[in-house]
């Protein structure tokens, strides 16, 4: 499979601080990489190494053989970024009309692209005055406009409602069987797993574990058991294969490969226990679990 995106050995620093401390990561044409990561793990700094807008301190990040801090390269790029404000002046067709022109495509790519992401209607709409789902549909038409070889989306369906958000990913499929390459940011753990190839974890400028979401979740916990218990974390961890402890407000979700003796304990020690139910563990899951077993 053709590279689209090829980073090898990338460390970036802000100080003290280690933001990406030696990280791998390849996304092939037509590929769709899923980044996760807890808060602060360097998804945001790794991405803004992939764009140019930081230039790693070691390390080398290539878009398509490329160097992303030069202009040449980075028209082969398509950025959806979180909370972007838009000049207050400028109106929807301007802004997109104004992409495809940066990125040295005919001006007429921009009717269709709009078209394709409902946006004929609101073409003469002030950017600055549309509504946050509207804005990530202008975003990614102007990210999109240009045929970009490689998509990077920060969590780009923040915002967007259900309609939108299957639309969004469409969209994607479509650019993506045309050979245009993902890398995307998400929160949304389920999500990922239902449209990423491959999913890479990163947890403190690392990379945690990488694969398939079915992988990954085969690698970890395989039940979930879910309560409103009053037992304290602490004692939830201690319990023998529980690997992970994830408070909603309301229950308790508790990943674990042993649910028979984890089941004994709660219904033992806890006498106030209800809405006791017992899972199949996701990919949410085993990404917590990661995660938890990497801070050990
Ligand atoms: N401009 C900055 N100056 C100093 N430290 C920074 C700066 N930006 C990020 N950091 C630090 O670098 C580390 C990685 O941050 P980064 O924003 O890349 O993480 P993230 O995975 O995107 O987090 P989140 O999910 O919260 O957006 C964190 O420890 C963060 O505090």
């Amino acid at each position: 499979m053709e590279k689209v995106l090829e980073v090898r050995g990338a460390r970036f620093d802000y100080g003290a601080t280690q933001a990406v401390a030696g990280v791998d990561l390849d996304v092939g044409a037509g590929e769709c990489v899923a980044l996760l990561g807890p808060n602060g793990a360097g998804k945001t700094t790794l991405v803004n190494l992939v764009i140019g807008l930081l230039a790693a301190k070691e390390g080398r990040v290539r878009v398509r053989g490329g160097d992303p801090r030069i202009a040449s390269t980075r028209r082969q790029l398509g950025v959806v970024q979180q909370s972007l404000g838009f000049p207050n002046t400028l109106k929807v067709s301007e802004l997109v009309t104004g992409a495809a022109v940066r990125a040295g495509v005919p001006r007429s790519a921009a009717g269709p692209v709009m078209a394709e992401l409902d946006l004929t209607d609101l073409a003469s709409r002030r950017a600055a005055k549309l509504s946050g789902g509207q804005k990530q549909r202008l975003q990614l038409a102007m990210a999109l406009v240009a045929e970009p070889r490689l998509l990077v989306l920060d969590e780009p369906t923040a915002g967007l409602d259900v309609p939108a958000r299957r639309r969004f990913w469409q969209i994607l499929a479509e650019r993506r069987a045309r050979g245009t390459g993902v890398l995307l940011t998400t929160h949304l753990i389920e999500e990922s797993s239902a449209v990423a190839d491959r999913v890479v974890v990163l947890d403190r400028g690392r990379v945690l574990a990488e694969g398939t979401p079915d992988e990954l979740v085969a690698r970890l916990p395989d039940r979930t058991v879910i309560a409103r218990t009053s037992l304290v974390r602490t004692r939830l961890e201690a319990i023998p294969g529980v690997v992970s402890v994830r408070d909603d407000g309301e229950h308790v979700r508790l990943g674990t490969r042993a649910p028979e003796a984890l089941l004994r304990v709660l219904l033992a020690e806890d006498p106030g226990l209800t809405d006791l139910r017992v899972e199949g563990a996701g990919l949410e899951e085993a990404v917590a679990g990661l995660i938890e077993r990497g801070a050990a």
